[in-house]
């Protein structure tokens, strides 16, 4: 391990994330209800399924109750077997689920309707049953309709591998018509009997461990979540952990809006007390306490910066690199060429930002910006030290790093930058109250950020502040001398007087002149008088005659062309382009 190796791993957060429990003793596991999800092709009848699943346990507990979706319910057999179905639309979820490396599901039944067999998304949904490596049941729907022809269906799926009990195969078929609610419990029944082959079970004791099916902020409740437990018993004041958010269970609920004592494996429960709200697809792991919960989602809330950090850095390494490479290519192909044609074919590849605009400026203006750099490692110091490196606009401003460091911005930064009016720049660091204040009474600038590249656009706009003013001319007249007479002028006695037209915009008494001839401007300056016949004027407009006489020019030609231009003051930027 190298020096700054070592260095880097001292600077690292203690990894505080929830260490998983190894799995239990398989003597100490309890059977478990399957966790079931309907997959079909559109309009094949998923959603009619699971409404006529859900209402018979409505009916079936007398309860009169409200069924809500809430993405899971679960179904009482009259033997007393139960089964969780999970209602959030099917392949979204699935596949959701499954990118998110949670395997939720037990068993996919796949609802096929006989009137219109195999069609394009049952193939899809074979395929996502057969990747996740989950068993497969058939229902074989609307076989309430004259024209059903369940048969045609098994004989279709044999080309998916979808070989069902009366073709040789292990895949159970049941009739069912979902809109009638025919034969509904035998397809239960199958499940049932899946599930005893697949031999599902759980450790009802220890650590509960689940995952999120859905999220939502409820009005009353606040962040909920619906949940299927895998492991452990889900208790009121249990402490959970889910992506980066943490609840304290406060309440739980069935489908029913009832609520619940407890959770076991295999069960849907509506969870309340999340801090925030958790996404679909999270795993839950139940940690001891308070202090742990908030511990996990404060590391993760870390790692997951220092993540998009060492992406950041990445993409800007990439970024240099490229841009690296096509400078020295470009350099290649000037090579064997004197400076001056080198420094033309550059201006006409348009590529100005290599070189540095000319600009003449007195040694007392010399324009600089004193930085210091404090980051959070060695690694972020010296990636912004390696893209500093690259400045190469120093004749618009230097750019003077005072000093660089790694950790939190201190009063020493402070005292350092005063002198020069520098400012400090952190990134992925601090700067503590007390230090803020004795910099805000200094007029020190601190500036913290966690993106290098906002970090650097941030660098750029305090360099381009530093530019002075480029004075743009704004034309706003433009008038052809058609004759030169002599008259007083303030006072002054023969002074030539150009007799205009002006042909666009206006001549304004008060703004500046310029004259051109032969293409060329040869004299800009003020106006001495503006008149319009006899009159002094402040204005003349297109299509008027006026008599112009101009400060210190008496060099007028008929032919000259005279253009009134105001003078704006503009912002200017700096040419260095960091490449990202
Ligand atoms: N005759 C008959 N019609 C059915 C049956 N099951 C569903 N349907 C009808 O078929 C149509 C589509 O049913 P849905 O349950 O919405 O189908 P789905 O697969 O959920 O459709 P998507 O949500 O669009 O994927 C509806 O008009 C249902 O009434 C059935 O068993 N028999």
């Amino acid at each position: 391990m190298t020096y700054k190796q070592r260095e880097l791993k001292k600077k690292m957060r203690k990894n505080k994330d929830v260490v998983k429990r190894p799995p239990a003793d398989p003597a100490l596991l309890t059977p478990r209800p399957p966790v079931v999800t309907i997959l079909g092709h559109v309009d094949h009848g998923k959603t009619t399924l699971l409404d006529n699943l859900r209402k018979s346990q409505v009916a079936a507990m007398e309860a009169g109750g409200i069924t809500q979706h809430i993405g899971a319910f679960l179904v009482h057999l009259p033997s007393g077997e139960k089964i969780t179905f999970l209602d959030t639309p099917g392949h979204a979820a699935f596949t959701a689920m499954r990118a998110r490396g949670s395997r939720i599901t037990d068993i996919v039944i796949l609802v096929v309707a006989a009137d219109d067999g195999v069609m394009e998304q049952t193939v899809e949904s074979i395929h996502h049953a057969k990747n996740a490596k989950v068993p497969i049941i058939l229902a074989i729907n609307k076989c309430d309709k004259p024209e059903a022809d369940p048969e045609r269906v098994k004989k279709e799926l044999l080309a998916y591998d979808v070989v069902c009990e009366d073709y040789g195969g292990d895949v159970q078929a049941v009739n069912i018509s979902a809109l009638k609610g025919d034969n509904l419990m035998a397809l239960a029944e199958a499940t049932v009997a899946l599930a005893e082959v697949l031999e599902l079970k759980a450790d009802f004791a220890g650590l509960v461990k689940g995952v999120v099916i859905e999220s939502r902020i409820d009005k009353g409740k606040g962040p909920v979540t619906t949940a299927v437990i895998q492991g452990g018993t889900l208790r009121k004041g249990c402490f959970l952990i889910a992506g980066k958010s943490w609840a304290k269970v406060r309440l739980m609920y069935d489908e029913n809006g009832q609520t619940m004592a407890v959770a076991t494996p295999g069960l849907p429960v509506e969870i309340m007390g999340w801090k925030e709200i958790p996404s679909a697809g999270d795993e839950i792991l139940e940690v001891e306490s308070e202090q742990i919960a908030r511990n996990v989602v404060d590391w993760r809330n870390y790692a997951e910066q220092q993540e998009k950090i060492k992406q950041d850095i990445e993409v800007i390494e990439a970024k240099r690199k490229k841009h690296r490479d096509e400078y020295e290519k470009q350099q290649e192909m000037f090579d064997g060429l004197s400076w001056r044609m080198r420094k033309r074919a550059q201006y006409e590849a348009g590529k100005d930002v290599w070189f540095l605009r000319p600009k003449e400026r007195e040694e007392s203006d010399r324009n600089v910006l004193p930085i210091i750099v404090k980051g959070d490692v060695d690694g972020s110091v010296e990636t912004l030290l390696n893209i500093l490196d690259g400045y190469n606009a120093k004749d618009e401003c230097e750019l003077d790093i005072l000093h660089f460091g790694i950790g939190d911005i201190n009063q020493n930064d402070i005292n350092l930058a005063e002198p020069f009016k520098g400012i400090i720049y952190g990134f992925c660091v601090n700067a503590d109250s007390s230090t803020q204040k004795l910099a805000a009474k200094k007029g020190i600038k601190i500036k913290l950020h966690n993106i290098i590249y906002k970090l650097i656009e941030d660098l750029k706009e305090e360099l381009s502040r530093r530019l002075p003013l480029a004075v743009h001319e704004l034309e706003i007249g433009e008038a052809s001398v058609l004759a030169i007479f002599y008259g007083t002028v303030k006072k002054n006695k023969n002074v030539p007087v150009a007799g205009c037209r002006v042909q666009e915009g206006q001549l304004n008494r008060k703004m500046k002149f310029k004259v051109i001839r032969n293409g060329d401007v040869i004299w800009k300056g003020l106006s001495t008088s503006l008149k319009h016949f006899k009159d002094d004027v402040q204005v003349v407009k297109a299509g008027m005659e006026c008599g112009l006489s101009l400060d210190q020019y008496t060099d007028i030609k008929i032919g000259d062309q005279i253009i009134c231009y105001e003078e704006k003051e503009v912002k200017e930027s700096i040419s260095w382009d960091p490449g990202f």
